[in-house]
């Protein structure tokens, strides 16, 4: 942990801002969370914790109570995301579960008309462009395994399934990029939030990329799911993909894999929530890349006993996570093949990203479509759901089209 209390913090209403939110933000430590550019960007830290192991999200929110408790909070806007806020990424398994929270010293949020800045301690919020980043100039190479070894370990997952070990589970595999400078990841958020506006772009503690699946909304009492599992390669013909998009919708092998992921969200959410809906039939979400079977799950979170204790979104997120879209069914089983097969450790992809405010609003996604930047390279990922009749070259070509998003945006 580091840092100490602050004392005051202030928002305000701001006017418009012309363009988008991460011209603000300065080169060092960004901050993202955009989607149709909407969202939170910040910089600065007043107060940061790491945390790992099992016990990772309830350090995480019990230390954001304690530090939320010390705070005098001025807030003329009054919305979700105002007030103070925390950006946190979390580990994909228990070990090493290496996490991050912190809270930044200014915030920039926009919600439709209303546009806020958020500071720590009356600190100078500049609200002018920043110098642009420069492009990097990068080289691929394979990660821990490359795609013949990734493919045997597929037909491994496939055979256990069809042996009855368990029903599904996702296995990702890595992509190493090397630059010739550090990387400057406000670079890549660009052309991330340019390209995949209906997504989320978001950078916390070197985690970065656009994801699609909301893990999981919370505002005030409201709670929402979007759940993603069923892929498809977009061809950039119009009439063909939308052909694909009506295949996608009937093929089993997808709607299998679809319902075990809506299932666990729906029985994780369940204690937490009244008034759930569950859609029965999935749509097709289009991305620019890939489509997607795509199910919104939402209920009404429970008051608690007292005024707020109502479950946070953070602590949702731990209940949710990992859901079957990138753990598999059953969970237990899923984690532990995924430990033993896939060869790599997630560090944090396909973890929980996304940010909190005060009184446990927040959203987390899934940290897909992703990178780890550290200096002057990116891990980048990609995952798959494997069913009894998943074809491993298949999966290749799908983890291929998953990694675009991210490999487009440091080209
Ligand atoms: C695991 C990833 O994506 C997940 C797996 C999907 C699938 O297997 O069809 C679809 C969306 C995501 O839930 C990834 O992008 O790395």
């Amino acid at each position: 942990m580091s840092g100490t209390a602050p004392r005051v913090v202030t928002t305000v209403a701001v006017d418009t801002i012309d363009g988008s939110l991460l011209d603000l933000v300065p080169a060092e430590s960004p901050l993202s969370w955009l989607r149709h550019g909407d969202g939170v960007v910040g910089w600065g830290s007043v107060a940061s914790i790491r945390t790992t192991g099992p016990t990772r999200f309830a350090d995480a929110a019990k230390w954001w109570s304690e530090l939320i408790a010390n705070v005098e909070i001025i807030d003329e806007v009054d919305q979700p995301g105002t007030g103070p806020i925390c950006f946190g990424t979390f580990g994909f398994a228990d070990e090493p579960g290496d996490s991050v929270l912190v809270m930044p010293e200014v915030v920039v949020g926009r919600r439709g008309e209303v546009t806020w800045v958020t500071t720590v301690d009356g600190a100078s919020a500049d609200l002018g462009p920043q110098p642009a980043p420069h492009a990097p100039t990068v080289t691929f190479a394979d990660g821990a395994r490359n795609g013949e070894e990734w493919m045997s370990a597929v037909a491994e997952a496939v055979a256990r399934i069809n042996r009855g070990d368990l029903e599904k589970v996702v296995l990702a595999r890595d992509l190493l990029a090397t630059a010739d400078a550090p990387i400057d990841v406000r670079w890549p958020l660009a052309r991330l939030a340019e390209e995949y506006p209906t997504c989320w772009t978001f950078h916390v503690d070197g985690m970065f990329g656009a994801t699609p699946e909301m893990l999981v909304r919370r505002e005030r009492g409201l709670v929402t799911s979007r759940v993603l599992a069923g892929t498809i390669r977009r061809t950039g013909d119009d009439e063909r993909d939308l052909a694909l998009a009506a295949a996608l919708a009937r093929s089993s092998k997808d709607l299998e894999e679809h319902e075990y992921a809506v299932r666990s969200v729906a029985e994780a959410l369940e204690p937490h929530c009244t008034g759930m809906n569950v859609p029965d039939v999935p749509f097709v979400l289009h991305l620019p890349n890939v489509m997607h079977l795509a199910t919104d799950v939402t209920g009404v979170v429970h008051d608690g006993a007292q005024a707020g204790a109502a479950v946070s979104s953070l602590r949702l997120a731990e209940a949710l996570h990992p859901s079957a879209a990138v753990g598999g069914t059953p969970t237990t089983t899923a984690v532990a093949l995924i430990a033993e097969i896939e060869g790599m450790d997630r560090g944090r992809y396909a973890g929980p990203v996304g940010w909190m405010d005060a009184s446990g609003d927040g959203e987390w996604g899934i940290a897909l479509r992703s990178g780890e930047v550290d200096g002057d390279t990116v891990r980048l990922f990609a995952g798959c759901g494997i069913v009894g009749d998943s074809v491993p070259e298949a999966e290749l070509a799908e983890s291929q089209a998953k990694f675009v998003p991210v490999r487009d945006a440091l080209s």
